[in-house]
């Protein structure tokens, strides 16, 4: 842990996390940091104001090994802990949700191929998925079906070598850069059959539109897509019939994850910016973190900060573990850290007051990037129905309180 501090400083809070590691680990996290420091950092905002995809840290990620966590070992991939994972996502998003996003994008697109693809198509596709000399986009979304995913459109008519696709997608991040793309549809034959096939970006049929304006999130673009007759081989199918929903959940389960410790990373950064202008900005004959409102802020935002990351820290751990209940822990950690640093961006701007406010001071974009967190990936409030929906069933078989009498609570 020394090692990490004496390169690159001790941090506000949270190098008590960097115990969980080991020496490796530990100098994964310290290479991140320094590329932070050095390259990813400084140039955020003209990433952000490029507004093009982010080759260059696309690239230094990839020459870094830092994509490669994503992936098996037996594809050139280093197969990283998830507790490994949350603290490189973490650092990036940190200074910049452009690079962050390219862990993130490349769990959520990448996965479905891990998990379904067959053998000749790992070895294929996975190496040059690890090294960045491919792209993969994941494409779920509709303009019809977003939160409610079994509500999309897009069919897979069954053919004797294979299927024809037809269908529109939305938001696609990654679809003027990918090589190939992870589709989700259903069997026409038999709608609640889901089916995830990958379709080559040159495939027949297949179109892209220009890359979307948004609100934030920039140097990661995002496209619609349309599929018109796109003929898929057999052996393009990502698992088996009926495996796309379950596929398509796999890797969202990583993606939200990822979301959660970016969020809480951009989270740690607002903080680390309002809490250093409140040693440098003075008012009313004090610095400004001498004024007890403005501490109480800043304890607020730590103690909470705080917490999110033990959460997050307990989810990685569970995924790592592969215990059953990860993915309802993975939905109250991204609730959580999204929503938590929406708030922390907010309430550090305000403490900032009109440098803050301009674009050349760095929240204006962490403000900006903050929004996404609580959408993509399953908004906030799509979690909190899968979280409420899981603690209704826990609850009849739960212990039962024991203040409570036998019997049922209505004859009370
Ligand atoms: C809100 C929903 C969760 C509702 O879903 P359901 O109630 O229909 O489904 P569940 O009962 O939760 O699960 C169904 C199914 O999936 C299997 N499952 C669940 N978790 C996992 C997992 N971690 N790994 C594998 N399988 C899993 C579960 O066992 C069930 O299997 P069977 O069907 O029984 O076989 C859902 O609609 C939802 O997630 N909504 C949010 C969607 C979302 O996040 N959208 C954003 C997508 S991002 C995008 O497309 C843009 C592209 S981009 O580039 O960013």
């Amino acid at each position: 842990m020394n090692d990490i501090a004496a390169t690159t400083g001790p941090r506000l809070f949270g190098d008590h996390f960097l115990r969980t590691l080991d020496a490796q680990e530990r100098a994964t996290v310290q290479r991140v940091r320094a590329l932070c420091k050095h390259t990813i950092g400084p140039r955020a905002a003209d990433v952000a104001r490029e507004d093009v995809f982010a080759w260059d840290a696309f690239r230094t990620l990839a020459r870094e090994g830092v994509i490669a966590t994503a992936f098996p070992k037996a594809f050139g991939g280093t197969d990283a802990r998830q507790a490994l994972r949350i603290r490189i996502i973490e650092e990036l998003g940190r200074v910049c949700s452009t690079s962050a996003s390219m862990i993130t994008g490349t769990d959520l697109s990448s996965r479905a191929i891990v998990a379904g693809a067959s053998e000749s198509f790992k070895q294929r596709l996975l190496p040059g998925l690890c090294t960045g000399e491919l792209q993969s986009a994941f494409a779920l979304t509709e303009p019809g079906a977003g939160s409610d995913v079994r509500g999309l459109h897009t069919t897979l008519r069954r053919t004797a070598d294979g299927y024809v696709l037809n269908g529109r997608k939305k938001f696609i991040t990654r679809a003027t850069t990918a090589d190939w793309f992870v589709v989700v549809g259903r069997a026409e034959e038999s709608p609640s059959t889901f089916i995830a096939v990958l379709v080559p970006r040159d495939a027949a049929g297949f179109s892209i539109s220009p890359e979307v304006g948004k609100l934030g999130w920039y140097g990661v673009p995002i496209s619609s897509l349309s599929f018109e007759g796109v003929q898929v081989p057999l052996a393009q199918r990502l698992g088996d019939e009926g495996e796309g929903f379950s596929l398509a959940q796999d890797a969202l389960l990583r993606a939200r994850i990822g979301h959660a410790a970016m969020a809480l990373g951009r989270a740690i950064g607002a903080v680390e910016i309002a809490s250093s202008y409140a040693v440098d900005r003075s008012s009313f004959g004090k610095a400004l973190g001498e004024h007890q409102g403005v501490q109480w802020m800043l304890a607020d935002m730590v103690t909470q900060i705080e917490s999110s990351r033990a959460l997050l820290a307990l989810t990685a751990d569970k995924y790592d573990r592969g215990d059953s209940d990860v993915a309802i822990f993975a939905s109250m950690a991204k609730l959580q850290a999204t929503d938590l640093c929406m708030k922390v961006v907010t309430d550090a701007l305000q403490l900032t007051g009109g440098r803050g406010y301009l674009q050349d001071f760095p929240l204006e974009r962490f403000f900006r990037d903050a929004k996404l967190n609580q959408i993509g990936e399953g908004a906030s409030e799509i979690h909190k129905t899968v979280i409420g929906r899981d603690v209704v069933r826990r609850a009849a078989t739960a212990e039962r309180n024991a203040c409570l009498r036998a019997g049922s609570l209505v004859d009370y």
